[in-house]
């Protein structure tokens, strides 16, 4: 059993599922929730995964950070749009030498933790995973889960593989999670985007799901125009990733059950979108030096637009 306690900030689709594995594993979980505060305090939380469901009926249940312990690990599973409440909900549950998971889709994370922690580790995780939050403490895991966890060093400096990133492989592993461990998180995160930007702002434009995508000739050939506009932007800070990585993405999707991808999900919700974290970052972050990604940039206008839509329809809708 670890000895590490563990903190989850934001136990949803992702937080929710990889918190509870590590939970049933043995682990010392405590869990941030907002909304679902009454419901998973009293009865815990429900796993329906395609590995075997379960329940945990009594979880470590907070809804106030003040409460929380400090942990040796916190896990960052907020959605991306709700980051600048980061600021208020870390410094008081992170142990001095204590680390920061940063479990979030996009880029420019780890920074931002950075600002607000400058002494703390931060990690960074890929998560390979379809997971829904259906009902209040309820998750719904589809399909995959592997984490690829790199740790973040200034400037996105490679630090090769560390012991804090062996423990707490260490710890997932034990839960049945999968993980692969790389030195340079900044290659890593590219290489999901390449991924993230063509399928979740696609699937809102186009009102499509991922199987839906790749059937047609023509936004097949949109994706991929995406995907290596992406290989530019991770170019652009000094990553390079093979044409075959790209293939193999294209390939992956060919083979994935048809998916709502989850910014198509919050679109369809009403729910802000991952916009900035997903596609602006990166889009700034080549802007930066020079290069300009048109075809990212001409996506990043029209989720934006998308997005001010659908955040004004909701206020309609509330008022
Ligand atoms: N789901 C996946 O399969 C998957 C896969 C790869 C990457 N990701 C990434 O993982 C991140 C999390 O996504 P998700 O799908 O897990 O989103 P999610 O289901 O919406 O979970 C986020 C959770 O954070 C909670 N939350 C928001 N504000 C809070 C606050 N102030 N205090 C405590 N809890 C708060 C929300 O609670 P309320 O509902 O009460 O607001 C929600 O349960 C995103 O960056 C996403 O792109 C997800
Ligand atoms: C790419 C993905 C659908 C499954 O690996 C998931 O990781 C996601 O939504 O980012």
């Amino acid at each position: 059993m670890s000895e590490r306690k563990y903190a989850i900030v934001g136990t949803g689709a992702l937080g929710g599922y990889y918190g509870a594995k590590l939970q049933k594993a043995g682990s010392d979980v405590h869990f941030l929730l907002k909304r679902d505060y009454g419901k998973v305090s009293q009865d815990g939380l429900l796993v329906e995964s395609k590995d075997g469901n379960f329940t945990l009926p009594q979880v470590n249940a907070y809804s106030d950070v003040a409460k929380m312990p400090k942990c040796d690990v916190v896990i960052v599973a907020l959605k991306t749009t709700q980051n600048h409440l980061l600021p208020k909900l870390l410094p008081s549950i992170v142990k001095n030498d204590g680390i920061v998971l940063a479990l979030q889709n996009g880029l420019g994370v780890e920074e931002e933790i950075a600002e607000i922690l400058p002494k703390v580790h931060i990690i960074g995780g890929l998560c390979f995973l379809c997971s829904n939050k259906v009902g209040a403490g309820h998750i719904h895991h589809l399909d995959y889960g592997q984490i690829i966890l790199g740790e973040y060093a200034h400037g996105y400096s490679s630090m090769g593989i560390t012991d804090r990133m062996q423990q707490i492989a260490h710890d997932f592993q034990a839960a049945g999670i999968s993980i692969e461990l790389v030195e340079d998180l900044l290659l890593g995160r590219w290489k999901k985007l390449v991924w993230n930007i063509p399928y979740n702002g696609l699937s809102v434009v186009l009102n499509a799901r991922t199987d839906e995508l790749m059937a047609d000739t023509y936004t097949r050939t949109l994706v991929e125009q995406l995907m290596y506009e992406v290989k530019a932007g991770a170019i652009s800070m000094g990553r390079n990733l093979p044409d075959s990585f790209i293939q193999t993405m294209l390939d992956y999707t060919v083979k994935m059950k048809p998916y709502r991808t989850s910014m198509k999900i919050d679109y369809d919700e009403c729910r802000p979108l991952e916009v900035e974290a997903i596609v602006g970052n990166p889009l700034r972050k080549a802007q930066e030096v020079g290069v300009n990604l048109p075809q990212i940039n001409c996506l990043y206008h029209q989720l934006k637009f998308l997005d001010g839509r659908n955040r004004i329809g909701q206020l309609t809708v509330d008022s």
